[in-house]
């Protein structure tokens, strides 16, 4: 033979694909322990034990044959033969990292199904010893349909074995690998997680429980429902266990507004303090306990490990709307705030995927619309159960959060079936330990939140109802005039109220719309400061909640939610999103399609509710 044979190395980023062929050949190549070290082809001289001497490449690391990122495709392109001046390889050495089996078999599964010679180095075996897993090689082997060899690239073991596999690999029956080839990718990890199941002798204890915790957790049936439970439960806890602290809340505002009365002279600087600041600031810290509340079952998710799980799960139905599940995590940052989930999406390699992602992050309901939905929710929605431990309050709010999402799947679906077409690409994450939480940590993250929350309200929303109080009290009404209608912001309303009125809404949510471009919590703290402002004693004396529930119909109550889970209220996602996208066109396009959808959708609530007779 004239020509040296070209063995390619692949596998996954980790898998110790260059310690391998350093390993082999003798040479020195850049190798270290985190994922995307190689990002090139790199060659070199080994000899198989006949004495044939081979060319040995080592290639970056990859998840799929779709390449997502330029070493990917480098990948990718070598190991189908499309690599211009580079022949096709005639073994490909298959890498995996024995203690990360299950996921490393995804990939492996889609290059055996390629059909060529191939050769499992089922490496790092002494990691999987240490934790304890005993792998058996002729049972994997036997799944996998090619030869498989332990191997620890790092000190040499299993080299020779190896070798002689590379030798015999272009000998192998390969006839009855294509049918793998059309197993889909939620179909390979299934296979996956069987044959790992099916391989492993012995594991430690830990291993064993956590294991048994995945089959549960991401099995196709009950995962879903977990996942689906957890987070009814916890827009249950929302309401059912932030009551008491809330009242705290309430009633040291209302004891400070008291005492703000009696020890201040009647005057503009009184009602400024109790009206603006106290009142409308207030209605807003008052959801304190709610935001924590929320936090603390996401941060608990977050830290035991739970989060990447729910990730993997969501990744099936986001493949249904052309979104992958890389688009998770930022979407699951826009719960918090839309503007961090937008800047997650530059760890998205493929533009539209990233695109796409962007548009439909303000769907996401962020924690600023907590404040709005609860307030009309106390207000409208009666706090009974609905069965046993179901509260219709959490329902509800679990049924905003709910719209919000599918809202966000079928626009992504829309999306990429139009104007950001293209193959969805797959994904494949790391599947972090279970670990129980560590309590410091939990009241680090709590505390951040908190702390971000109450600085909302001691700065842009504290302005905007200052503003807003400003807008109100002047010019001042003859006497026997509202206040309200005879002041600067009464005027504008007027103008909005007369698209705003069709959909139900009045003069009030008109007034409140504008400053909470702002932030949405401005929503609240407006109509607080309104109503104060133009209450009359009895309306004084009664919190937000319940002058709502007077002066609201309950299809306008409606409306206001339904509004509120569509429009793009905040003008800080709205340069995020220009500033990630370069320019004003997408952020016109998000601005524009949000506010059709909004007014749409709170036209159809309150005409619906009206139709009912609610
Ligand atoms: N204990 C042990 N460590 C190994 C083994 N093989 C590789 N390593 C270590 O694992 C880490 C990753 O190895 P690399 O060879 O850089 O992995 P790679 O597959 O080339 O990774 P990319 O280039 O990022 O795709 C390094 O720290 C190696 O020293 C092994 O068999 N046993
Ligand atoms: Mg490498």
């Amino acid at each position: 033979m004239s020509r040296v044979p070209v063995i390619a190395l692949v596998g996954n980023p980790n898998a110790g694909k260059s310690a391998l062929f350093n390993a082999l050949t003798g040479a020195r190549q850049k190798i270290a322990n985190y994922p995307g070290v190689t990002v090139e082809r790199k060659a070199g001289r080994a000899a198989l034990p006949s004495g044939q001497p081979i060319e040995l490449v080592d290639l970056p690391g990859s998840y799929s044959l779709d390449a997502a990122s330029p070493d990917e495709e480098v990948t990718s392109k070598v190991v189908m033969g499309r690599f211009s001046g580079e022949a096709m390889p005639e073994v490909l050495v298959v890498v995996v990292d024995a203690a990360n089996l299950e996921q490393h078999l995804v990939f492996a599964q889609e290059l055996i199904a390629l059909g060529r010679p191939v050769v499992v180095a089922l490496n790092m075996i002494d990691l999987a010893e240490r934790d304890g897993l005993v792998i058996d090689a002729a049972v994997l082997s036997e799944a996998l349909g090619v030869p498989v060899v332990p191997t620890v690239a790092v000190r040499r073991r299993g080299l020779e074995a190896l070798l002689t596999e590379i030798e015999k690999a272009p000998q192998q029956d390969r006839t009855h690998r294509h049918q793998a080839a059309e197993l889909t990718l939620p179909e390979r990890r299934l296979n996956a997680h069987n044959i790992v199941a099916g391989a492993i002798l012995s594991e430690t204890a830990a291993h064993r429980w956590h294991s048994r915790l995945d089959m549960v957790l991401l099995n196709p049936w009950s995962g879903p429902l977990i996942l689906f439970g957890l987070l009814f439960v916890m827009f249950q806890a929302v309401f059912a266990w932030a009551d008491p602290f809330i009242t705290m809340i309430e009633d040291g505002i209302e004891d400070l507004i008291g005492f703000v009365e009696t020890a201040m002279p009647d005057g503009i600087l009184q009602d400024f303090l109790t009206q603006g600041v106290l009142s409308g600031v207030g209605s807003v810290i008052v959801f304190l306990p709610q935001i924590i509340i929320l936090f603390a079952f996401i941060l608990v998710m977050e830290q035991s490990g739970y989060m990447a799980r729910a990730a993997f799960l969501m990744d099936r139905l986001m493949a249904y709307v052309g979104l992958s599940g890389r688009s998770f995590i930022p979407l699951l940052s826009s719960f918090a705030c839309a503007i961090p989930g937008i800047m997650a999406t530059r760890a998205i390699a493929d533009p539209k995927d990233r695109l796409t992602t962007i548009m439909i992050a303000p769907l996401m309901t962020c924690s600023a619309r907590l404040p709005v939905y609860a307030v009309i929710i106390g207000a409208f929605i009666p706090a009974r159960t609905v069965g046993p431990g179901i509260g219709l309050q959490g329902l509800v709010l679990f049924g905003l959060y709910l719209f919000g999402i599918i809202g966000a799947m079928l626009v992504a679906f829309v999306l990429r079936r139009t104007v950001t077409k293209g193959a969805a690409s797959g994904f494949i994450m790391e599947m972090p330990r279970y670990q129980m939480p560590i309590w410091r940590d939990l009241l680090i993250g709590l505390w951040q939140r908190a702390y971000i929350f109450l600085r909302r309200a001691g700065t842009i929303i504290f302005m905007a109802t200052v503003i807003l109080w400003v807008l109100l009290s002047f010019p001042k009404a003859d006497p026997g005039e509202s206040q309200v209608e005879a002041s600067i912001a009464g005027h504008i309303a007027d103008g909005l109220n007369v698209v705003m009125e069709p959909i139900g809404f009045n003069h009030e949510i008109s007034l409140a719309l504008i400053p909470a471009m702002a932030a949405r919590e401005v929503a609240v703290s407006a109509l607080a400061t309104t109503y104060a402002i133009d209450g009359d004693e009895d309306e004084q004396a009664a919190g937000l909640t319940e002058r709502l529930a007077m002066n609201w119909s309950l299809p306008t109550a409606l409306a206001f939610l339904a509004w509120f889970v569509f429009a793009p209220q905040c003008l800080s996602t709205i340069a995020v999103a220009r500033r990630e996208t370069n320019g004003w066109k997408w952020p016109l396009v998000m601005i524009a399609y949000l506010f059709a959808l909004a007014y749409v959708f709170a036209g159809i609530t309150y005409w619906s509710a009206v139709a009912l007779g609610l």
